[in-house]
């Protein structure tokens, strides 16, 4: 049985990725984007949303023509040109059974370039065929998907219902089936690595179940994934353990932006995403003390 690291503030300040007098924006990680699409245009705007407010050097939104003109709307700084990126964060608001040829080109330039990669709903199914290391970000019922489609070794894939039951235990048997890190959301968030180490983070009011609160998530993570290249560049094992501390960072932000935004009632998903500069000022502030 591995030993569960409860994810705290003091963890979570040592991530963030605070840029100094030599950063430029290249210097300081660029994440590429593609998400939405034209039933579901909004994740791509509260995941874009999320990332610039989480704070990164550009993001590429590479998507679907429908979700751009959404996002650049909502954010102009975000760019649409190709280019090199530090990080991928792909398949929020899409979805896999109706996937058009152009999203399958654009995912699969994603996976295969080697970069960590966040991989969230309608592209869990690639999961197997991506070259870089992943950490995927499902809640329950997609995590039952993704195990079922995997093939669980004694041939009887866990329920959504099952996976309620004991997340942690099957957040860790997905990630050694898989082989990648695991973000498995919930009331508490579980993070577990094929290694076999287990982190949880229960940092917000369960005012965040609502629609696009997963999205929002999407987007912290890529941020802090595409601003720390370095920690992602040892051996197989260290990254997909660094990618696993910067998905428990991902949601212990996430969580403290919606208890700052919630303040006890309810909350729209980009609500959440409006309280994370201030989020991760306070931990920048932590851990320089
Ligand atoms: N603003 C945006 O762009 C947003 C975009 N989003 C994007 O949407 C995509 C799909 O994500 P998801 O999590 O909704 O999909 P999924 O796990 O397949 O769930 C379907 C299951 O739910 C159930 N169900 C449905 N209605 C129900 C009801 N009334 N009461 C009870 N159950 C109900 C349904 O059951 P059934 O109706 O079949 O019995 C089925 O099992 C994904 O790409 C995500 O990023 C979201 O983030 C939201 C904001
Ligand atoms: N009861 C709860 N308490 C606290 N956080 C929750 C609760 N339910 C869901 N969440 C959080 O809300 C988010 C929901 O994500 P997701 O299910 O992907 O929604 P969506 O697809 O609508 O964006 C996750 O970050 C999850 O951890």
């Amino acid at each position: 049985m591995s030993e569960v690291r409860q994810w705290e503030e003091r963890d979570a300040a040592q991530w963030i990725a605070v840029p100094d007098e030599r950063s430029d924006k290249y210097t300081r990680g660029v994440l590429g984007v593609v998400t939405g699409s034209d039933l579901y245009p909004g994740a791509a705007v509260l995941g874009t949303e999320a990332a610039a407010r989480t704070g990164v050097g550009m993001i590429r939104y590479l998507g679907a023509s429908r979700p751009a003109e959404e996002v650049l709307r909502r954010r102009p700084e975000v760019v649409t040109a190709p280019g090199r990126v530090q990080a991928w964060l792909i398949g929020s608001g899409m979805d896999a059974s109706s996937r058009p040829e152009d999203d399958a080109v654009r995912l699969r330039h994603a996976i295969e370039d080697g970069t960590p990669l966040v991989i969230d709903a309608g592209a869990l199914d690639l999961v197997g065929d991506a070259t870089g290391p992943v950490v995927i970000t499902p809640h329950y019922r997609e995590l039952a998907g993704v195990i079922a489609r995997a093939g669980e070794d004694d041939g009887q894939a866990p329920s959504a219902a099952d996976i309620a039951d004991d997340p942690g235990g099957w957040a860790l048997r997905a990630s050694h089936l898989l082989g990648v890190t695991v973000l498995l959301k919930g009331h508490t968030t579980h993070i577990a690595t094929p290694a076999g180490t287990h982190r949880a983070v229960t940092a917000g009011p369960p005012w965040l179940a609502t629609a696009g609160s997963g999205d929002v998530l999407g987007g912290v993570l890529g941020a802090l994934v595409a601003t720390h290249e370095q920690e992602l560049s040892g051996t197989r094992e260290e990254t997909l353990e660094a990618l696993a501390a910067l998905a428990a960072t991902a949601a212990w932000v996430h969580g403290r932006a919606g208890e700052r935004a919630s303040a006890g009632g309810p909350i729209a998903a980009l609500d959440i995403a409006g309280e994370l500069a201030a989020v991760v000022r306070d931990l920048v502030t932590a851990g320089a003390s």
